[in-house]
């Protein structure tokens, strides 16, 4: 019985366990997967947070390393039986170089995928994004759409396209042989836009807001509704997937899974006050403060001055031509794909979440005073 016990222990690995989700999956398989062993912890940037970690009932493993080495994943992948690959670059501000987002979420993605199929690792879960369906570059709204939903997804932008081409190679990775003759098992998730603690946008906006007196101005009409999913729900359902990918081979290798939970479809202005409000910030104007088209002039400014200035200073600010028009796009998803294909129901309410994010706000912005 002890042995069988025994045998059950599992060896998972996360890249990019340091990240806003990484923490959150790392955290969310140490409470909720009986079956774990060892967790390996990948990162470029170790957080200091892991120590405490190690001090438990599994075994974890903090590993320094980068995706972009294929040497380094495959030494991290050796022996572990499930890979939660989140690491990635998350850049749509024009801080990394076309270039350098490609080869972390793409090459990193290969490297990742050629680790498991040369030591044997049968299981990967992929951390996708929403952004590989859309919003497009003609800005056609996606309205409660699902993973079957017809859409034109057209790229431009470096970020979606890397994402996009690496859920491909991950889907197309499902059923290749691996080192000892047994198949690869895969399936990609696709969060919208996550929040809850840890989440730095949120945070930026918090100090913006305090720096302007409590004020925040709305660019943003209303009517343009985000789906937004709690980063607690986003980690709880890769750990479903990683735990049920073995049972459920069939059924879920090669599928993609959106990410969804009970928050409310509202803009991201709107969405973002849920928290915001509560922490004494304010949102002027029922409608948009500016023209639509001024906002267009000065997202096409930044782009210009941030080109201009590159070879002096990063100037990066949020507001630019793709960030402006994701923002200006309705993109919500209505499914129960995950719910049907491996029992995911969201762990976390909406009211829990929300508080959750409001604490976590609170005390991210006092610190940064
Ligand atoms: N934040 C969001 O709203 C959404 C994020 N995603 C995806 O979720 C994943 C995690 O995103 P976040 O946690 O928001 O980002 P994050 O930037 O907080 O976390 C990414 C982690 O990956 C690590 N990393 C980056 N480059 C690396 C490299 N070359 N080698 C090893 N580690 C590296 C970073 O150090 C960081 O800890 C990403 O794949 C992202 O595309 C998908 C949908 C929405
Ligand atoms: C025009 C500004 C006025 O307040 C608001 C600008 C907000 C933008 C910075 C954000 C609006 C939508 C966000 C993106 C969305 O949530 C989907 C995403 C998915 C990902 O995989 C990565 C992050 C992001 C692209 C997210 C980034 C920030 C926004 C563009």
């Amino acid at each position: 019985m002890a042995d069988s016990a025994q045998a059950q222990k599992l060896v998972y690995l996360v890249t990019g366990g340091c990240g806003f989700l990484g923490e959150h999956v790392v955290r969310m398989l140490l409470q909720r997967e009986p079956r774990l062993g060892e967790l390996r912890v990948f990162d470029r940037h170790l957080g200091p947070w892991l120590e405490e970690l190690k001090t438990g009932p599994v075994r974890v493993t903090a590993i320094q390393g980068d995706v972009t080495e294929a040497h380094e994943v495959a030494a991290a992948v050796a022996g572990a039986h499930v890979v939660i690959h989140t690491a990635g670059l998350v850049d749509v501000f024009g801080r990394a170089s076309p270039e350098t987002i490609h080869e972390v979420n793409v090459q990193g993605t290969r490297n990742v995928i050629e680790a498991c199929v040369q030591t044997g690792t049968r299981f990967l879960v992929y951390t996708s994004s929403m952004e590989v369906v859309g919003p497009n570059t003609k800005g056609h709204p996606f309205y409660r759409g699902n993973e079957d939903t017809l859409y034109e997804a057209v790229h431009r932008h470096p970020y979606p396209c890397s994402k996009a081409l690496a859920e491909r190679l991950v889907l197309e990775a499902n059923g290749r042989e691996v080192h000892g003759g047994l198949p690869l098992v895969t399936c990609a998730l696709r969060p919208t836009g996550i929040y809850g603690e840890g989440h730095q946008i949120m945070r930026d906006f918090y100090r913006q807001g305090l720096r302007l007196g409590g004020w925040l101005f709305r660019a943003i009409p209303a009517s343009v509704e985000h789906g937004r999913v709690y980063v607690g729900n986003v980690a709880w359902m890769h750990v479903l997937a990683a735990r049920e990918l073995e049972r459920r081979a069939a059924l879920m290798g090669g599928q993609v899974y959106f990410c969804y939970d009970g928050s409310p479809y509202k803009s991201y202005e709107d969405f973002n006050m849920e928290f915001l409000g509560p922490c004494g910030l304010q949102l002027v104007g029922a409608r948009p403060l500016l023209p639509y088209w001024l906002l267009v002039f000065l997202a096409a400014l930044n782009a210009l001055l941030q080109w201009l200035l590159r070879p002096l200073v990063l100037y990066a600010p949020l507001l630019n031509p793709y960030t402006l028009a994701v923002a200006n796009t309705t993109f919500t998803v209505s499914t129960n794909k995950a719910q049907r294909h491996f029992g995911y129901e969201p762990l976390f309410s909406w009211e829990d979440s929300r508080t959750r994010t409001i604490l976590w706000v609170q005390a991210a912005g006092s610190s940064a005073q």
